[in-house]
Order: structure tokens, then sequence, then C-alpha cells
């Protein structure tokens, strides 16, 4: 698909940095009519992960390389693959229909958009690499990437969650910095990804560690007139906000399915934004407080508690007094989609228990509880409002 007049001749001002004899400034852009061996290497893209949002982001990221010149058209997303009911496989469905019929049905990709069941095949040529799979695959999706990627690849997560490992808590951005080498951003935001495939506005935040170049890229990939994107230099805040809210959503969830009305959740939204801003700075002092105004703080908190498949399927669990698993649940209500928050809440947990802080997150303590069996869904509310008499946390010298 040829791009955009427009994108050609954008892409075509090439910024002369510290130019010929030093004479220009970095601001200099000078329009240069470039011969076709002069033209800068375009950004190839491999989006890892296809599922409900998964297949989203390619879609917005496929919406935006056919305008940019500085990216190739075509964005390869890599298919965890399975057999349809049906008898055919889903890569093979995707490329066929230009729809993920399982994950996100209805919905065009885009025809730039490339399904491939083979993980080391659409990594290879990427230089920008885009990580969305639930959190618990990650690990074993690095490990098998390990010397198959190439050496100027900058990858971005857009995974909601963390692992917990013996030596402590890893968020995932860092896993796949660490396994694989590279550079790695965060994107997260208030993105229910049904709402973003008809494209209803919505914002989201990058989050990047020092090089302000990179993460105006990863927005450049992103940004629609419908999807917002900004960029602050806080990974850990922003990865934390967007992996912690996940507890908070099940709290939420519980208190819908004892039909326990607004304020109540509203006062759960309230002390579990506390909860995730005191743990946020426990683990990372340098997490910054306007963070959680962003979108990937508050709103996101905000629409998962209100519309996210966490808060649905903890109703469900409350309105079944508990006696039905998350296992069985998310399974009976999710199709293949995972849940993140269940596992989060565990792993938060044991990171209190570790540090004997547990009763200083009562929310968070109390959700772990309810999920595993140990308390009844009717829990939260008596723990909450426990924790609303608390002394308000404030980062982690209060708590050393
Ligand atoms: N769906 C949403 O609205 C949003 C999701 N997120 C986050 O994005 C991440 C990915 O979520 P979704 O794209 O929604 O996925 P999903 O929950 O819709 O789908 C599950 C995906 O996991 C794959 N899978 C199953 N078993 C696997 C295995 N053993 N190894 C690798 N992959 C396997 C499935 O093929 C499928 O692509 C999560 O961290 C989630 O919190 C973030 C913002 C919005
Ligand atoms: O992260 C989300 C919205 O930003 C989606 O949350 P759920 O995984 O609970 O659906």
């Amino acid at each position: 698909m040829a791009p955009s007049m427009e994108s050609q001749q954008q892409d075509q001002q090439i910024p002369l940095e510290g130019a010929i004899n030093g004479n220009a400034s970095v601001n200099n852009i000078i329009p240069v009519a470039l011969s076709d061996d002069e033209v800068p290497q375009k950004s190839r893209v491999t989006v890892v992960g296809s599922g409900n949002w998964g297949s989203v982001a390619a879609k917005l990221i496929a919406s935006n390389t056919i305008n940019f010149n500085s990216f190739h058209d075509e964005v390869r997303m890599w298919v965890f693959e399975e057999t349809l009911p049906s008898g055919e496989k889903l890569s093979e469905v995707i490329n066929r229909t230009n729809e993920n019929v399982k994950y996100l049905p209805g919905i065009k990709l885009g025809q730039n958009v490339v399904a491939d069941p083979d993980l080391e095949h659409a990594v290879k040529d990427a230089n920008m690499l885009v990580f969305v799979t639930p959190h618990q695959f990650m690990e074993g999706i690095c490990k098998r990437l390990v010397g198959k990627i190439r050496k100027d690849a900058q990858a971005i997560s857009l995974i909601k969650g963390m692992e917990v490992k013996r030596e402590g808590p890893c968020m995932i951005s860092t896993l796949i910095s660490e396994i694989l080498g590279i550079n790695c951003c965060v994107l997260c935001g208030a993105n229910i990804a049904n709402e973003i495939a008809v494209e209803k506005f919505s914002e989201a935040t990058v989050g990047y560690r020092e090089n302000k170049e990179i993460a105006e890229k990863w927005v450049r990939l992103f940004n629609t007139p419908y999807f917002m994107v900004s960029s602050v230099q806080d990974v850990e805040g922003v990865e934390l906000c967007g992996t912690l809210k996940n507890v908070v959503a099940l709290a939420a969830g519980f208190v819908d399915g004892l039909d326990m009305g607004n304020n109540t959740k509203a006062a759960i939204m309230r002390i579990g934004l506390r909860e995730m801003k005191a743990f946020s700075k426990l683990l990372f002092p340098s997490v910054k407080d306007n963070t959680f105004f962003e979108s990937c703080g508050v709103a996101d908190l905000i629409t998962t508690c209100l519309g996210g498949r966490n808060r649905k399927c903890a109703d469900a669990f409350a309105r079944n007094g508990g006696k039905r698993s998350f296992d069985e649940l998310e399974a009976e209500m999710l199709q293949g989609q995972k849940l993140q928050g269940v596992s989060t809440a565990k792993e938060v947990y044991e990171v209190l228990s570790h540090r004997g802080l547990l009763q200083l997150f009562p929310l968070f303590s109390t959700v772990h509880e309810i999920c595993s069996g140990r308390l009844a869904p009717s829990a939260i509310v008596e723990y909450t409002e426990h924790s609303a008499r608390l002394p308000l946390l404030e980062g982690s010298a209060h708590l050393n």
C-alpha cells in the first residue's frame, strides 16, 4: 500500500544533527531530495502477541505504518497458534479474512497486518518489537528469542503484570531488557481494547527511561486522532499503575457482585489508588506522583473498575459466593482471553508478606485472600473499612 504524499514529504525532511562542519544546529530541518540508496533505513515493526489488545495494537500500528515513510508498511503479528473449532489454524484465518476471529471478531486489522505463527521468523527482521501477551507467558517467550532478534532492536511492553522471583519483584519491561539485552519502554492507559477497536477516543501513556527520542518514535507509531499518546520519563510508574489497577478492579468487581452500590465502589477505587501509589514507591522510590494523574494512572483505574474483564469475573465470583474458581469463570466467560489481576494479587501479596507489610495494604491483601478462598467476598468491605481508617501511606520512607 502506498504511503500518502503528505507523509512522504514529511519524512524527507532530514534533520542535520551535528552536520558537516558543525555549523548546523540540531534543530535545523532542511528539506532535501534523497536518492533511493540515501533514504534512511525504515523501521520494521513486529507485534508479539495477538489477543484482544494485541490485535487492536496491531491495527493501530498498521494504520500509522502505511502513513509514515519511516516505517515499513507491513506489520508482523506473532500468533500463538491454535486450531479453531472449524479445524482451521487461527493464523491462516487471520491472513485470509484480515480479522482475528477468536480474540477480536468483526474488526478488520488492515491489509498490511500479517499473522505469523513462527515466533523466530516473526521477529527476525524487526527493529521495533511490541510485546503484548498475558504477562505469565513472557519469560518463556523472551528465552526463546535470545540471539534471534536484531542487534539494533528496541522494545515496548503493553503488558500489565509483573513476575515475583526469589530475588524480588521484576517488572515485565525489566525482564525483556535483561533477557534480551535491549531497551524497553512501556505503554499503558485507559485502554479497553474493544472500545479502541471501534475507534472511540482514548488516551495512553508511554513510559521511557532516558532517551526521549525513542519515546517519541513509539508515540509516533501509536498515536492516532482517536488514540492520543503522551510520554513520561517514568517506566516503573507507568508499568506499576497498569499492573496494580487490575487488583483494585477485582475488589471493585466483588463490590458489584455484592450489589453494594457506587459509593462503596468509589471508596474501593480511592483506597486502591492510595495503595497503588504506596506500593509503587515502596518498590521504586523514583516513581513520580504525577504519573498517577496520567492516562496510565487514575484513568486506567476508573475504566478497568467500570468495564474490564477483571471486574466482570470478580462480579461473577462474588455472586457465586466464591464457590466457582477464577480459573473456571475465566474459561467460561472469556473464551481464551486471560485475567491478569488474580496472579498479580498473589504476586503483590508475596512481596508484602516477605516484607512484613500486609497490614499496611489491607485492600491488596484481602483481594488475594478472597481470590484464594481464604476469605469470603464480603470481607472486601470489612477490610476496606479498616483501610479507610489507616493513616495516609506516603512513599517508601513511611513504610521502612
Ligand atoms: N484486552 C484489553 O482491553 C487490554 C489488555 N491489556 C494487557 O495486554 C496484555 C495482553 O492481553 P490481551 O491482548 O488482551 O490478550 P487476551 O487475554 O485477549 O488473550 C490471551 C492471549 O494469550 C495467548 N496465549 C494463550 N496461551 C499462550 C501461551 N502458552 N503462550 C503464549 N501466548 C499464549 C492467546 O493466544 C491470546 O493471544 C495483558 O497483559 C493485558 O493486561 C492492556 C490494555 C487493555
Ligand atoms: O487494562 C485494561 C484497560 O486499560 C483492561 O483490563 P481488563 O484486563 O480487566 O479487561
